[in-house]
C-alpha cells in the first residue's frame, strides 16, 4: 500500500520542484509482483524501472542513490541491514523498527559506513506543519502552549483480519500503537516542543492500551508531562469498529488562545484554524501535490546532494527518543513482540 502511494506521489510531475526523482528500479519477493506494481502505478510516468523479484539486487544496483524501505515493521532493521551493508542510502517507512534497539543496531550501522538514513516520518515535512511550528514556537501566536490533543482513529477490526496481517501479527509489529499511534505522539511532540533536539527535558509518559488476543493493542492512550513547563500532551490512537473520524484531530491550546488541525487523517493534514483570545479565527489552508510524499523526498534528495547523512527535521536522535516512548508504551500495556527482551 504504502509503496503505492509513495511511487504515485513521487511520480507527479511539479514544474516548481526542488527534486526531480527518479524509480531507478523495484525490488519485490517477486519479478511478476513487480512487474504487476509497475503496471499499475508507473505505467503512463515514461520511467522504466528495473524490476528484481529480490530485494538484494536492488542494494547491489550501482544506480540506485537510495533505497526507499516500504515493508511491514518487522522487516525493517533486516531490509535496513542489508541495504546499508551495500552501501546504499536509505529512506525507511515508519515505525522505523520494532524496539529502540533494533534501531540502535541500524543506525550504528549507518554510522559505520557512512550512509544517510531517515525515518520516513512524511507529516514532520509538511509545509502545513513547518509554518505551525512557526507560529506556535516562533511567532507564539496562542501564547505559551499548554495541552495538545491528537486522536488518530481507524475503522479496522483487527479482531477480523487475517492472522498474516501485519495490524493483526505481533511477529509484524502488530496494533494501533506503531502504525497510527506513531502520528498522535509525533503531533504531541512536534507542536509541544520547540525546535527538534532542543528540548530542556524529555517528558514524563504515562500510558494504556486496550488489547485483543495475541496482545495487540487496538488502541493506546499516552499522556506526556513536560515538567519542567508544566505543558501536556494527551495522545491516543484507536482502530476500534465504527469509529467514525473527525476531520479535526487535533487541538493546540496556549494561553492566548487555541488552534484546532483538520485533515483526512493525521498523516495528512490539511488545514488548521487559529483562534486568538477576543479576536476572529484565521483559517491556513495548504493544498498539496497528491498526499504529500514528495516533501520528504525532497528533503532526502537534497540531503544527499549536500552530503549529509541525517536529516534536521527527522535526526536520528528523534527516531530513537520516539522508539524509546512507543517501547514504554508497550511494555506498560502488554503489547509485546517476540523480539522483546521483557
Ligand atoms: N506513511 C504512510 O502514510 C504509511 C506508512 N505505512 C508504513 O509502511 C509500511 C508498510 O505498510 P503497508 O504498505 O501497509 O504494508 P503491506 O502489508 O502492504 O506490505 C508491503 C510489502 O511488504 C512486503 N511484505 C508484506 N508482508 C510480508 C511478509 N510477511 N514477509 C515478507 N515481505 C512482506 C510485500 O512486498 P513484496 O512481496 O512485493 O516484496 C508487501 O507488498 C509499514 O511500516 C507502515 O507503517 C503504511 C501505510 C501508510
Ligand atoms: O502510516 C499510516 O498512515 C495512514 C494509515 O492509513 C496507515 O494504516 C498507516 O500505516
Amino acid at each position: 500500500m504504502i509503496s503505492e502511494w509513495f511511487v504515485i506521489d513521487l511520480l507527479i510531475p511539479r514544474p516548481d520542484a526542488k527534486a526531480h526523482h527518479i524509480i531507478q528500479s523495484i525490488g519485490s519477493s517477486s519479478l511478476d509482483k513487480g512487474q504487476k506494481f509497475v503496471n499499475s502505478y508507473m505505467s503512463s510516468s515514461g520511467q522504466k524501472p528495473k524490476i528484481y523479484g529480490s530485494y538484494e539486487e536492488v542494494y547491489k544496483d550501482s544506480e540506485v542513490d537510495v533505497v526507499y524501505i516500504g515493508t511491514p515493521h518487522a522487516f525493517h532493521k533486516r531490509n535496513c541491514l542489508d541495504a546499508i551493508a551495500r552501501g546504499k542510502n536509505v529512506l525507511c517507512e515508519k515505525a522505523f523498527t520494532l524496539t529502540t534497539k533494533e534501531a540502535q543496531e541500524v543506525l550504528s550501522a549507518a554510522k559505520e559506513k557512512g550512509v544517510f538514513v531517515m525515518e520516513a516520518m512524511w507529516t514532520r515535512f509538511f509545509p502545513l506543519m513547518k509554518k505551525l511550528q512557526s507560529l506556535l514556537h516562533e511567532e507564539k501566536v496562542i501564547g505559551d502552549v499548554t495541552r495538545v490533543f491528537c486522536d488518530f482513529g481507524l475503522d479496522i477490526d483487527i479482531t477480523k483480519l487475517p492472522k498474516e496481517s501485519r495490524l493483526k501479527d505481533p511477529a509484524l509489529g502488530a496494533g494501533s500503537l506503531l502504525d497510527i499511534g506513531i502520528y498522535s505522539l509525533t503531533w504531541g511532540i512536534t507542536c509541544l516542543e520547540g525546535k527538534v533536539g532542543e528540548q530542556a527535558q524529555d517528558p514524563e509518559v504515562v500510558s494504556t492500551q486496550t488489547l485483543v488476543e495475541g496482545g495487540v493493542d487496538v488502541a493506546s492512550a499516552m499522556l506526556l508531562n513536560y515538567k519542567h513547563t508544566g505543558r501536556q500532551g494527551i495522545l491516543t490512537s484507536t482502530t476500534a469498529p465504527g469509529f467514525t473520524g473527525d476531520p479535526f484531530f487535533a487541538r493546540i491550546e496556549g494561553t492566548k488562545g487555541f488552534v484546532k488541525v483538520e485533515g483526512e487523517t493525521p498523516s495528512m493534514p490539511e488545514s488548521f484554524t487559529v483562534t486568538r483570545n477576543g479576536a476572529e479565527s484565521k483559517k491556513y489552508g495548504f493544498d498539496k501535490p497528491g498526499r504529500g510524499f514528495c516533501y520528504e523526498a525532497d528533503a532526502v534528495a537534497l540531503d544527499l546532494q549536500a552530503g549529509r547523512k541525517e536529516n534536521e527535521t527527522m535526526p536520528w536522535s528523534e527516531t530513537i527518543r520516539v522508539m524509546k516512548i512507543l517501547d514504554g508504551v508497550r511494555k506498560r500495556g502488554g503489547a509485546r513482540f517476540p523480539v522483546d527482551d521483557w
